[in-house]
C-alpha cells in the first residue's frame, strides 16, 4: 500500500514503517494517525509478519502533535470529536511495537515512542512533554504512561517544566530499553524485532498482553492472567516443539499451532 505521511516496507518477518514528514520534523496530524493505524492493522493481520518497528528520521522521531493543525480547535470540536481518541487504534495490535527513536520525540512524539512495546534510542535521542509551553498540557497519554516509566517525581518535572531528558537519562529512568549508536539504530531496532518474529507468536502475543495486564490490574489478579495464559500455551504445538528442540539439542521450528 502506499501512504503519503508513512513509508512501509519489509524486512524479513518485520514490518517496518518510518514517519515521513520531514518539513514538519514528522508532526503527528490526522493523516499520519489514520496512516499509522492502517499500517499496523495491515502488518498486524499478515501472517509472515511477527513484529514491527516504528521510526522517524535521524533529526526528528516526531516534533509533536501538528501544532499547526489543533491551532483553531475548538473545545466543542475536540470534545464532540473526543480529539486523539483515533490514538487507541494504534495500541490495538497485537503483535510487538517498536519504536527506534532518534533526535526529537517530543509531545505526541514521547507519547507515541511510549504507545509501543519498548523504545530502543539512538544516542541523539531527545525525550520531552512540552505542552506546557504551548499553554496546554499532554493528550496522547504522556501524564499516564510517563508515570507509570519514570515514576512520579520524573514525570511531573517533564510535564511541568517542558524541559527535554537525552538518551542517557531516559535510559537510566526506565524510558527507553537501550542506547545505541545513531548510525546502527533501524538495524538494532530490527535485529529485535526479528529476534521477538522468530518465536511462537502465540506465545509473544500472550507475553505481550500479560506484560501490559500489569499495567491495569492488581499484582494478584496480574499473577493469576499470567498463569492462565502460561497454562494455555500447554494446548499449542509450538511448546511441545520448543521443549523437544531444547531436549534434542536442536532449534525449533515454530509454526504458530
Ligand atoms: C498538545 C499535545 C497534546 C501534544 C503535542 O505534541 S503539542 C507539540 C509538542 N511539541 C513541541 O512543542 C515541539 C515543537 N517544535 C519545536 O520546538 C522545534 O521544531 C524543535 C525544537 C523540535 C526543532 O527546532 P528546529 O529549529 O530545528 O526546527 P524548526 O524550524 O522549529 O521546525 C522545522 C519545521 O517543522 C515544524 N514543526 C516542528 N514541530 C512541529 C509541530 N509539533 N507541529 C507542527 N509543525 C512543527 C516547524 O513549524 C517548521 O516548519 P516551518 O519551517 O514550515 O515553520
Amino acid at each position: 500500500m502506499t501512504y503519503e505521511t508513512i513509508l512501509t516496507e519489509t524486512r524479513g518477518k518485520v514490518g517496518l514503517i518510518t514517519l515521513n514528514r520531514p518539513k514538519a520534523l514528522n508532526a503527528l496530524n490526522s493523516r499520519v494517525l489514520a496512516e499509522l493505524v492502517a499500517a499496523v492493522t495491515d502488518f498486524g493481520s499478515n501472517a509472515d509478519i511477527g513484529a514491527m518497528v516504528v521510526t522517524g528520521s535521524e533529526k526528528a522521531f516526531a516534533a509533536g502533535a501538528d501544532i499547526k493543525e489543533m491551532q483553531a480547535l475548538s473545545y466543542a470540536d475536540a470534545y464532540t470529536q473526543d480529539f486523539f481518541v483515533g490514538w487507541e487504534d494504534f495500541t490495538r495490535t497485537r503483535k510487538p511495537i517498536i519504536a527506534a527513536v532518534a533526535g526529537y520525540a517530543l509531545g505526541g512524539g514521547c507519547e507515541l515512542a511510549m504507545m509501543c512495546d519498548f523504545i530502543i534510542a539512538a544516542d541523539n535521542a531527545k525525550f520531552g512533554q512540552p505542552e506546557i509551553t504551548l499553554g496546554v498540557m499532554p493528550g496522547m497519554g504522556g501524564s499516564q504512561r510517563l508515570t507509570r516509566f519514570v515514576g512520579k517525581s520524573k514525570a511531573m518535572d517533564m510535564c511541568l517544566t517542558g524541559r527535554m531528558m537525552d538518551a542517557q537519562e531516559a535510559e537510566r529512568s526506565g524510558l527507553v530499553s537501550r542506547v545505541v549508536p545513531a548510525s546502527d539504530l533501524v538495524e538494532e531496532a530490527v535485529k529485535a524485532a526479528a529476534k521477538i518474529a522468530e518465536f511462537s507468536l502465540p506465545s509473544v502475543m500472550m507475553t505481550k498482553e500479560a506484560v501490559n495486564r500489569a499495567y491495569e490490574t492488581t499484582l494478584g489478579e496480574g499473577l493469576r492472567f499470567e498463569r492462565r495464559l502460561f497454562h494455555s500455551l500447554f494446548a499449542f504445538e509450538d511448546q511441545k516443539e520448543g521443549m523437544a528442540a531444547f531436549a534434542e539439542k536442536r532449534k525449533p521450528n515454530f509454526t504458530n499451532r
